[in-house]
């Protein structure tokens, strides 16, 4: 009996959309943060943040993304809260974007999609977030598995931080700029799931913050799969931003805030409260 294929993440992901709204909260335990919420800046601190996070919005919001690197400061016991967060997540109903931002030499890029993209990896995530700056055809390894697995891949394109237009902006002997290029591998990774009417399951990153300069990427972000965008909240973005950023390609965009939400805890209801206050003005700017 042969097995059926996995139901791919674009797809899944859309479902996950129409159903809770689009939103991505970001666990970011900042040690600040930990401060803010009355723990300390230890394993047990970072345990109990996490849990409380997944607690109140793994069942509610479409998906959760944990930074890898609060949970790595903390070593091998980090990375064990991490795993628990990542399962305990999905299964509450939650897709796991686990920014983790690897990008390497193809053959280095096969062991981090062994990590977090093969499904008997204790870091099995839904998707992933990779950085395309050792070329994007480093990153086919991760594409490949994420196939195989029904997972997803967020490459990085136009990043919602200033320091990013010096790569992201830079024109290539062609004139286009390296994020254009990135955005048009994108699309063709897409195209057998955009033929189909499907959302493709390999998604960027474009910063919400990033106003007008999107804006004259515009028909570019025409990717056939979902675009995140963090830097609303602490950066300074607003869901009242996307329209503009992203123009008629909102439809597939997966706002995400990590501290404009994580700073209303340590209260559960609060969180659950801010979370459905960002979703709410979210899906009035993208329906
Ligand atoms: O890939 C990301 O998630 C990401 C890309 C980007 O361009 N900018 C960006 O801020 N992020 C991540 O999104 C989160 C933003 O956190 P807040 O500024 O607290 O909402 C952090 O985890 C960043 O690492």
């Amino acid at each position: 009996m042969t097995t059926p294929a996995p139901t791919p993440f674009g797809t899944r992901l859309r479902r996950a959309m129409d159903e809770r709204g689009p939103l991505c909260v970001g666990i970011d335990p900042h040690a600040s943060l930990l401060a803010d919420w009355g723990l300390g800046d230890d394993v047990a601190g970072l345990e109990r943040f996490t849990r409380t996070v997944v607690d109140a919005l793994a069942g509610r919001v479409a998906v959760l993304k944990p930074q890898s690197a609060f949970f790595e400061r903390f070593g091998s016991r980090g990375i064990a809260v991490l795993e628990r967060a990542v399962a305990d997540a999905r299964d509450a109903g939650a897709l796991v974007l686990m920014d983790a931002k690897r990008g390497d030499i193809g053959s280095t890029m096969a062991a981090y999609a062994a990590a977090y993209l093969d499904p008997t990896s204790p870091l099995f995530s839904d998707a992933v977030t990779v950085s395309p700056y050792l070329g994007f055809g480093s990153l086919r390894p991760a594409l490949d598995a994420a196939r195989a697995s029904g997972a997803g891949v967020f490459v990085l394109a136009l990043t919602s931080n200033p320091e990013g237009a010096e790569v992201q902006h830079a024109a290539r002997p062609d004139g286009t700029t390296v994020a254009a290029s990135v955005l048009a591998h994108l699309k063709a990774e897409n195209a057998e799931e955009a033929e189909k009417g499907a959302l493709g399951s390999y998604g960027a990153v474009v910063g919400a913050t990033l106003g007008a300069t999107a804006e004259r990427i515009g028909a570019e972000l025409a990717i056939d799969g979902p675009l995140l965008a963090p830097g609303i909240g602490a950066q300074g973005a607003t869901p009242a931003d996307l329209p503009q950023v992203f123009g008629t390609a909102v439809r597939n965009v997966v706002p995400s805030v990590s501290r404009g939400v994580l700073k209303h805890g340590p209260d559960a209801s609060a969180l659950v409260e801010a979370a459905a206050r960002m979703a709410d003005d979210v899906r009035a700017v993208a329906e």
